[in-house]
């Protein structure tokens, strides 16, 4: 196979808009070394940027009212000591490698096909927050600006569009520079409030909630859990980051794994901070003024710089913080969820339509969310999402850690290009629809009230068993369909890192590192993943 070239110039043609916009930031394909340009450190606080996002002090404050403080802490934890080890692989396997969770879940137990169904849990993950953020922003414009909720909805989902559109590049500079003013203002009134009302911690330590249970009882703290668990796919947003890492080398080892678990799993840490502050922010705007919801971040914010400032200047900075946190997390949202309903369009059909008509579709379905009032059952909506996000981030983890590095019956190296793989990996759809299946029905009662709290731990454990189970019984023959992608020269070096040399993709004219692309017969040449994709 003489065919093919290894590029020294870039021919200029007219690109399709599949070749525009991935190679804006390498969307759906794997990450480049000439794309790579930033140090661990920056990609690091890059992604720890996008946590900013709010919905943490309602989910807090949800299940603090609910179950009561001690009941509400514990289940924060359980879910965020679930959280951090599940985003352990992934971190991981996505900064060694470079690509997204979407191509890891291919590879990781899934198959080509396979994964569309998980590209579809990523969307709705999008839409559920958007709609949950919106609602937010929404109820900051109705106090401050006495907007009603109605039109505050569609304000805050008409907004992005042009952020999405035009405006990427300009936010991703505005994520780093605002995020430790965000910490100051999220963290600086609470300490004060603590300082000056020394019993109410006390007061706060010793709340019982709505249920008034006394002390901790585990059906709660599950309960409190499922809803913080639905949180675990926040891992797939810290990647998106972290697959822009440098290479791993014998000398950038320590800093280059301070900056994959502070800001992958790590995240966590301060998303577990943020609900535990929503929790007591909660109970005080309970004692303080009952009647106000107060799940309202808003609420809760303009009645904490209530202290330290005077009234009108406390709430045009509660409604200032709300509506800056929540636009930079919605252009998030609908961003990344485009992709999803992009990347499984595109596989699907075989036809790359464009990003912004998944915008579009994203934010009404976010929009009719809202609209229907979501805010007021999101504890419902989380817990039954989280079974789902549950069960895929388990699947991959386990793939990854157990199949691929323990018992060495999933191939270690990534691969995500069609043709390469199987369709269907029954070994991880098989783990995962199976996790899925029985926590739902868990969660909806069918296995009797007693099993009825314990869902997201069904969905954890069905799909860690499951896993290795599967991969043992198919002998791990269904992760790859060939070996050989026709071309001489290996993906990876003998350290495992991505190999650069730049191939010519006979199909779009472009040049590509060698972990992207692959000899085609049809095209009697090498192409890159995409245009296989789209073949
Ligand atoms: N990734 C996200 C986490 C929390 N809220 C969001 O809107 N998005």
């Amino acid at each position: 196979m003489s065919e093919y070239s290894v590029v020294e110039g870039q021919k200029s043609v007219k690109k399709s808009p599949s070749v525009n916009e991935t190679l804006e930031d390498y969307t759906l394909r794997y990450a480049p070394y000439s794309f790579r340009r930033w140090g661990a450190a920056t990609v690091a606080i890059t992604a720890l940027g996008g946590i900013a996002y709010l919905a943490d002090f309602s989910i807090g404050a949800s299940i603090g009212m609910t179950y009561g403080t001690t009941n509400a802490l514990l289940a924060i934890l359980f879910a965020a000591i679930i959280i951090f080890l599940t985003g352990i692989p992934l971190a991981y396997y996505a900064a060694r490698y470079n690509i997204d969770l979407d191509l890891i879940t291919r590879g990781a137990g899934f198959g080509y096909y396979g994964s569309v169904i998980t590209s579809l849990i990523f969307a709705s993950f999008t839409f559920i927050f958007f709609a949950l953020e919106g609602s937010i922003m929404a109820q900051g414009l109705q106090l401050g600006l006495h907007i009603p909720l109605w039109l505050g909805y569609l304000v805050s989902t008409l907004m992005v569009i042009p952020l999405v559109i035009y405006g990427m590049k300009a936010l991703s500079h505005l994520q780093i520079w605002t995020t430790p003013l965000w910490l100051v203002l999220m963290i600086g009134p609470v300490l004060y409030l603590v300082w000056q009302q020394p019993t109410l911690t006390d007061q706060f330590f010793s709340f019982q909630g709505k249920n008034g249970t006394t002390g901790a009882d585990l059906a709660s703290v599950m309960l409190g859990a499922g809803i913080c668990l639905s949180l675990i796919m926040q891992i797939g947003e810290q990647i998106d980051y972290l697959r822009f890492m440098p290479a791993k080398t014998p000398e950038n080892s320590r800093s280059w794994w301070l900056a994959v678990i502070s800001a992958g799993p790590g995240w966590v840490i301060l998303g577990a901070l943020k609900q535990a502050i929503g929790a007591f922010l909660g109970f005080y705007l309970l004692t303080l003024t009952p009647g106000i919801n107060s799940t309202e971040p808003v609420q809760q914010f303009n009645a904490a710089f209530h202290q330290m400032l005077p009234g009108g200047f406390a709430l045009t900075l509660a409604v200032i913080l709300v509506v800056i946190s929540q636009i930079k997390i919605n252009v998030t949202n609908a961003y990344s969820g485009s992709l999803s309903w992009t990347s499984a369009y595109t596989r699907v059909r075989r036809h790359y339509p464009g990003r912004i008509v998944f915008v579009l579709i994203n934010l009404a379905i976010a929009l009719a969310l809202m609209e229907g009032d979501m805010f007021s059952v999101l504890g419902n909506i989380l817990g039954f999402y989280a079974n789902f996000a549950i069960a895929w981030v388990t699947v991959v983890a386990i793939d990854i850690a157990v199949n691929k590095y323990l018992l060495k019956l999933s191939p270690k190296l990534p691969e995500y290009r069609k043709g390469m793989l199987y369709n269907v990996n029954p070994v991880g759809m098989i783990a995962f629809l199976a996790a899925a299946g029985l926590s739902i029905a868990a969660f909806f009662g069918l296995l009797g009230p007693f099993l009825m709290p314990y869902s997201p731990l069904i969905a954890l454990v069905v799909a860690a068993v499951l896993t290795p189970i599967m991969g043992l019984l198919t002998g791990g023959k269904y992760y790859l369909k060939h070996t050989d992608d026709g071309i001489a020269e290996t993906r990876y070096d003998v350290s495992g890192s991505p190999v650069s040399t730049l191939y010519h993709c006979v199909a779009c004219q472009q040049a590509y590192e060698r972990p992207d692309v692959l000899y085609s017969t049809h095209h009697q040449g090498v192409i890159c993943s995409l245009c296989k994709t789209l073949h």
